[in-house]
């Protein structure tokens, strides 16, 4: 029997035509209107649109985020769906699935997709991608595996998920482990599982918090600054396997020590925080000041992940525990 998939639209350039005053690129397709472009869409599934908002990426935001995996799981929970899509803008698209797969409660399939040309440009991707979206969230096998993203035929784990080019079709990469699985012909195959993670469902969360990206002498005063500005926490996004220069580490163990939450993740496009060194400003001497290490994480998704978790704790244990389980 066909599975029942809903489409839930928030904009991005897969929604994008040009506007013939500017020649740039504005949102212009309804949801139904992405869905219709999508030639043989019904064969593979029966599909109804939810439109959730018609923007550029840039204006999501984590409540709008919230918003999105509540609704989400109310659809779920009507039983309304076997499975999701969600159209989205790529430049924060890895954002979003990385918010969704930490703070859904469904375990139905949900896969986000996006386009990198407008509907309106010569070889759009919106209609590709937004088939093998569908195919993939309709398909047994995609059961349990978290929050998902599909683009050029490729099928990635929405935690290590990234978009490594600015123009190009083929931008999403894992440059950690690979993607998880394809579409292929008819099939959906995948290679590997995604590796399990802690999730989390507080009833709030706390978009207060900044990220701010460390540089060869950096001093502290723009940590000086999130301090004075009433962050409830920060993540740095450190050099190397998670090292700070040491004009900006006295400020962040003054931040620490007023009871603000400091994350430390890596600059680096690939790898992990590691606790290598022992000089002032590593990764293992900021840990024993209290620094939570980021992981994997990049720097975009450690700041969701603190967004949620604040929602639950402002205990500093409890917050280490939270991203040692990711
Ligand atoms: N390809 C895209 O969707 C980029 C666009 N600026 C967005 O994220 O909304």
């Amino acid at each position: 029997m066909k599975k029942h998939i809903i489409v839930i639209t928030t904009g991005g350039t897969i929604a994008m035509k040009k506007d013939p005053e500017t020649g740039g690129l504005v949102p212009a397709v309804s949801g139904e209107d992405l869905a219709a472009a999508v030639p043989g869409l019904s064969d593979w599934a029966d599909v109804s649109v939810v439109e959730f908002s018609n923007v550029p990426s840039g204006w999501m935001s984590a409540e709008k985020m919230f918003d999105l995996s509540h609704l989400i799981d109310k659809l779920s929970e009507e039983g309304k769906a076997d499975g999701f899509v969600v159209t989205h803008g790529t430049d924060t698209l890895e954002e979003t699935a990385f918010f969704l797969d930490m703070s859904l409660k469904t375990e139905k399939p949900v896969c986000v997709t996006g386009a990198m040309r407008g509907a309106s440009e010569l070889s759009a991707d919106g209609p590709e991608n937004i088939l093998s979206a569908v195919r993939t969230a309709a398909d047994d096998m995609s059961k349990g595996m978290g929050v998902l993203v599909c683009l050029q035929d490729r099928i990635y784990a929405a935690k290590d998920v990234t978009k490594s080019h600015t123009t190009n079709p083929d931008t999403f990469r894992d440059l950690n482990y690979g993607p998880l699985g394809a579409v292929y012909g008819k099939e959906i195959i995948y290679g590997r599982r995604p590796m399990p993670h802690a999730r989390l469902h507080p009833e709030t969360i706390e978009p207060n918090v900044w990220l701010i990206s460390a540089w060869s002498g950096m001093d502290g005063e723009i940590v000086k600054c999130a301090g004075k500005a009433g962050v409830k926490g920060v993540v740095i996004d450190g050099l190397g396997c998670g090292n700070v220069p040491p004009l900006c580490r006295k400020e962040i163990l003054a931040l620490r020590k007023q009871g603000i939450p400091v994350v430390l993740t890596t600059r680096v496009p690939s790898g992990s925080v590691m606790q290598e060194y022992s000089y002032e400003g590593s990764a293992l001497s900021m840990k024993e000041s209290g620094i939570i290490l980021g992981g994997d994480l990049s720097g975009w998704k450690a700041r969701l992940l603190l967004v949620l978790a604040l929602g639950e704790t402002n205990e500093n244990e409890r917050l280490q525990e939270i991203f040692e389980k990711m």
